[in-house]
């Protein structure tokens, strides 16, 4: 799984632990949710290019790095995916926001979209997508083919959770992004949902259930 990169840092996997209590209330889950995806942010965007500039010091003219090419663009998948836009655009302020509403039909499981603004023109950014849980992969399959029949070409996904089902099928769909994902959980259960999870992460992070 070589476009998979799994996350490993301590701070990481504990605080995917808070997330998964069913007692962690609503504030707690999303201040998380935040967190986790700037820690996430931080390594996903560690080959961000990098141009040199001119700048004087207060000592000296010198010549430093600044990061180089067209603004990033992060596009959360709505709703739960909202919840970590917070995390990354405190790494890159000036990064666009762009959004795909999907949901995920209770009982066949298949996306359905009701919404869709990307950065125009978007096919010279790195888009990074943003869900929580990447669960059969239906939905974070659209949203990365919305994203490309809008001319998106560098696409970075991050999940927290990920079950190795859906994992396995993004992959197929969309070989060529590099998919960040915090923990791969065992499986899905018969309702698609992850086990074990942290339960309907848009209901928790938005205190609606
Ligand atoms: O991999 P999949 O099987 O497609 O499932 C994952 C999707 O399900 C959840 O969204 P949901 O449909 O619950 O919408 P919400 O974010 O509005 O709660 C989640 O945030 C993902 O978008
Ligand atoms: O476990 C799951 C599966 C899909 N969506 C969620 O929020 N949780
Ligand atoms: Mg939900």
């Amino acid at each position: 799984m070589s476009n998979v990169i799994e996350m490993t840092h301590p701070l990481i996997q504990h605080k995917i632990t808070r997330l998964r209590d069913k007692n962690t209330g609503t504030a707690e889950f999303s201040s998380l949710v935040e967190e986790i995806a700037m820690l996430m942010g931080y390594e996903a965007l560690k080959d961000l290019p990098l141009e040199e500039i001119e700048i004087e010091t207060p000592i000296e003219t010198c010549k430093s790095p600044v990061i180089a090419g067209k603004k990033l663009a992060i596009v959360p998948i709505l709703r739960a995916g909202l919840g970590m836009v917070s995390g990354v655009q405190a790494l890159v302020p000036t990064a666009k926001i762009g959004h795909i509403g999907l949901y995920r039909d209770e009982v066949t499981h298949i996306p359905h979209e009701y919404y869709c603004k990307l950065p125009n023109p978007i096919s010279e950014r790195l888009i990074v997508v943003t869900d929580p849980m990447l669960a059969t992969g239906g939905s974070a399959i659209a949203a990365v083919d919305f994203i490309k029949q809008h001319g998106g070409k560098k696409i970075k996904f991050m999940a927290i959770i990920a079950a190795p089902e859906g994992l396995k099928k993004l992959q197929e769909a969309h070989p060529d992004i590099q998919i960040y994902v915090g923990h791969i959980d065992r499986e899905l259960n018969e309702n698609a949902y992850i086990c074990p999870g942290l339960g309907d992460a848009g209901d928790r992070i938005f205190g609606t259930k």
